[in-house]
């Protein structure tokens, strides 16, 4: 007999988890998430549905000799044949489990137009069948949630008597809700003889949203497993997610005192599997495993976090094992996670530094959906590369693209003075660079232009480097920007400024001006 409080975790994923239109899995697929599944600790692994084809019942029958710690169990239906597939699936596990049902709603019961009589015969026949070839069976009568409470007592009764020794309640159309889940059991457990000597399963779907809390509210009332799949994945619109009911157990012990197998910090990483070998992207705000699950945009909250992460996180990141930065820089962001980001990317800023800073990250954060880490660094080369004290500077710039060509307007300070020009070329950044050389006219040579794209999307920042020659000297500038062309004219114009600041530094007496060059 287990704990009273040890709840079993029932993964589904290579069955129910499956059946979600166009999740199909391969052969080598459903082995590596088996192999996953047995190592965090699933207590039972529900590896596919043998009788269904060649292919699935190949990898229950695979993934039951290699499990070391699960018990494995395939589906089979009321019928015998089904049941002796099944069992030739998963008899080489080390534990292995049958998994036979049949639909007793009246809805269901219509389906084989049995009576309740000869359906009561059929799972007494076909229990009793799984349970001479494997001590360890599990029953279902699919639809339980909309079966007579009656019937339900009855036909759970039978399954007991035949040698079930899991009885797994199905919400199988996610219409129930969570004080009825939790009655049901409740109701099971006093009514049917022979209840307290098996275990109550609770298998929920998600069509109303309550997958989870009806598993919950289950186990509340004395249901001992769940059944559930990574990611919720399932049926329509899925069932319970095993990261939800796992790490809500685990974050409210207060309320929740129970305890399963799962070492929780190999969620994220199967969670991350299952979406890429399933196909079935993880959305971005799903509890525990969604991209944002842990991340903080506003900077409010990142204030928060960073002086006391608990005040807007309930559990650590590192307990489903991810260990990657919770705080997303984006236009909600303040001075604090700023500061602190730059900290962590090795810049440490003045005040005054981070005041010019962070007017640039937010007019960047207006252009660009995601702040990554290579767009701060890109902010502070930019920053560094190119000062409101250097002698030229880029002020406006207008280009106009198209198959009949490319023209461009600049506006920029020469010495504080602005000058302007219009220009053509040989491509938009040949036509910029023309207007550069018509205001300030030069020998330099362009000997690089280089763009890098810093991080994916068609909004990504551009890095740009320049490298021009004159006189045997080497001037180079960077500069970054969504728009490359702008990018471009910064990184030249930058590159220009350091060849007059060198050229001044070897002619003594010239009027040097001191610039803040960093590169
Ligand atoms: C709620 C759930 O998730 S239940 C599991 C659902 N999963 C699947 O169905 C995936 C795998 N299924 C399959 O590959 C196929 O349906 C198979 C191989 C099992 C059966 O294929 P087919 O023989 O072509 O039957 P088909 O799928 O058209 O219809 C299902 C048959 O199973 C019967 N059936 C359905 N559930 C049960 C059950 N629990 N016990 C006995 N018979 C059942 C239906 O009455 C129907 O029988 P019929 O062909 O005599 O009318
Ligand atoms: C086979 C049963 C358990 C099922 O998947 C359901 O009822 O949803």
């Amino acid at each position: 007999m287990i704990d009273k409080n040890r709840v079993l975790i029932f993964d589904t994923t290579l069955r129910d988890g499956e059946q979600s239109p166009g999740a199909t899995m391969t052969h080598d697929e459903k082995l590596e998430i088996a192999d996953l599944l047995d190592e965090m600790g699933v207590d039972i692994i529900e590896a596919g549905f043998p009788i269904a084809s060649e292919g699935d019942f190949e990898a229950v029958s695979d993934i039951a000799k290699r499990a070391k710690f699960s018990t494995i169990c395939g589906l089979a239906r009321a019928r015998l044949p089904d049941i002796d597939r099944c069992w030739e699936a998963v008899q080489h596990a080390q534990s292995p489990r049958i998994h036979t049902f049949i639909g007793t709603s009246p809805l269901h019961r219509a389906i084989p137009n049995l009576t309740m009589d000869e359906m009561a015969d059929v799972i007494h026949e076909t229990v009793s069948h799984a349970r001479n070839l494997c001590d360890n069976v599990q029953w279902s009568p699919m639809d339980a949630t909309r079966t007579e409470h009656d019937y339900l007592c009855r036909v759970v009764e039978i399954a007991i008597k035949a040698g079930a020794t899991t009885i797994n309640i199905p919400d199988t159309v996610g219409y129930t809700a969570p004080v009825e889940s939790a009655d049901l059991i409740r109701m099971l457990l006093e009514r049917v003889p022979g209840a307290d000597e098996i275990i109550f399963a609770t298998h929920c779907h998600n069509d109303l949203g309550m997958a989870t809390a009806n598993a919950l509210a289950a186990v509340d009332a004395g249901a001992r497993q769940i059944e559930c799949t990574i990611n919720g994945l399932g049926e329509r619109a899925g069932n319970t997610a095993l990261e939800e009911v796992v790490m809500a157990m685990k974050v409210r012990q207060d309320i929740m005192p129970y305890q399963t197998h799962i070492d929780t910090t190999k969620i994220m990483n199967i969670s991350r599997r299952v979406a890429q070998v399933s196909g079935f992207p993880v959305q971005f705000n799903k509890a525990i495993v969604g991209k944002n699950a842990f991340l903080h945009e506003s900077g409010i909250h990142q204030d928060g976090v960073l002086k006391n992460v608990e005040t807007f996180e309930i559990m650590k990141p590192a307990d489903i094992g991810l260990n990657e930065a919770n705080i997303a820089m984006g236009k909600h962001s303040g001075r604090a996670a700023l500061r602190a980001k730059l900290k962590d990317l090795g810049y440490e800023l003045g005040d005054n530094q981070l005041k010019d800073v962070f007017v640039r990250f937010k007019a960047l954060a207006d252009r660009k959906k995601e702040i990554y880490d290579e767009d701060l660094i890109a902010l502070m080369t930019d920053s560094a590369a190119n000062t409101a004290d250097d002698y030229l500077q880029v002020k406006w710039l207008r280009v106009v693209c198209g198959s009949d060509g490319q023209e461009a307007e600049l506006k920029m300070l020469v010495d504080g003075e602005e000058k302007s020009s219009k220009c053509q070329g040989d491509g938009p950044v040949d036509a910029v660079f023309n207007c550069v050389k018509e205001i300030y006219p030069t020998q330099a040579k362009l000997k690089l232009y280089q763009v890098h794209a810093v991080t994916e999307g068609t909004d990504a920042q551009a890095t740009v480097s320049v490298r021009l020659e004159e006189d045997g000297r080497i001037g180079t500038g960077a500069a970054s920007d969504t728009d490359t062309i702008l990018a471009s004219v910064k990184a030249y114009v930058g590159a220009l400024n350091r060849l007059r600041f060198r050229s001044q530094k070897t002619a003594p007496d010239a009027d040097v001006k001191t610039v803040s060059y960093k590169l």
